[in-house]
């Protein structure tokens, strides 16, 4: 027995989210390092901006940096870093935002609870489908080279496994996409689920 009781506060996630005018929604982007993660959930953010939506982007770089400086990357402390995500996203959703998470995530099981977590319905799944040898080339932080060198580790892709989804909500190939492309269909995906139900 923790004795912790929850406090229930005035206001509420629809009040925010009414306040907001969107109903919050977590974008949860998967895929290899390298894929383009980040590079599509940023452009992503700057479309939903200049259409006046609330957003906030949690991505590997700033939160393991941060909130989950600790961890490493075994299969066990990967599973703990999502975890944490999830519980961070599930905070921000109640507050009204719409959250753009971009990790590599690899294993279907821990992607699995983000979903339980923020219940199903505020769950949307992309999928950044690169094949490695793509993003191997691309190596944008020389870290597959080191991986190849051996000097990583538990690298995704090379050293460490990656379980591609099963049934994403949205895949996007970026060697067939363009970011302008991928964005323009997230956007057609998503746009009609932001729409508060009495609009
Ligand atoms: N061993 C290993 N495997 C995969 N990635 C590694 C590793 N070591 C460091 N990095 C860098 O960390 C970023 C991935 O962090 P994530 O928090 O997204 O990983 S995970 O979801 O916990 O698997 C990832 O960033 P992105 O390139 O943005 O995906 C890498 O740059
Ligand atoms: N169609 C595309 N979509 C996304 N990124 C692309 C695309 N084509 C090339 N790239 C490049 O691929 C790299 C992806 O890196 P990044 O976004 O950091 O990936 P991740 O966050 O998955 O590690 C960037 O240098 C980006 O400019």
């Amino acid at each position: 027995m923790k004795n912790i009781v929850v406090h229930h506060f005035s206001v509420t996630k629809e009040q925010r989210s009414m306040l907001k005018n969107q109903r919050p929604l977590l974008l949860w982007f998967t895929g290899l390092s390298g894929s383009g993660k980040s590079t599509i959930a940023n452009a992503l953010e700057e479309a939903l901006s200049e259409k006046k939506h609330h957003t906030y982007i949690l991505d590997g770089d700033t939160i393991r940096n941060g909130l989950n400086n600790n961890l490493t990357f075994s299969a066990e402390d990967r599973s703990e870093n999502i975890r944490r995500i999830a519980e961070v996203s599930k905070l921000m959703l109640d507050a009204g935002l719409i959250v753009l998470a971009a990790f590599v995530s690899p294993y279907r099981t821990d992607r699995e609870k983000v979903k339980t977590t923020v219940e199903s319905e505020n769950y949307i799944e992309i999928f950044v489908n690169t094949p490695l040898v793509e993003c191997e080339n691309r190596d944008v932080k020389g870290l597959y080279k080191k991986a190849r060198k051996g000097e990583i580790k538990d690298f995704t892709g090379i050293n460490a496994p990656y379980e591609a989804p099963v049934s994403p909500h949205i895949t996007i190939d970026t060697t067939k996409l363009s970011v302008k492309e991928a964005v323009q269909e997230i956007l057609h995906y998503i746009e009609p689920k932001l729409k508060l139900e009495n609009e």
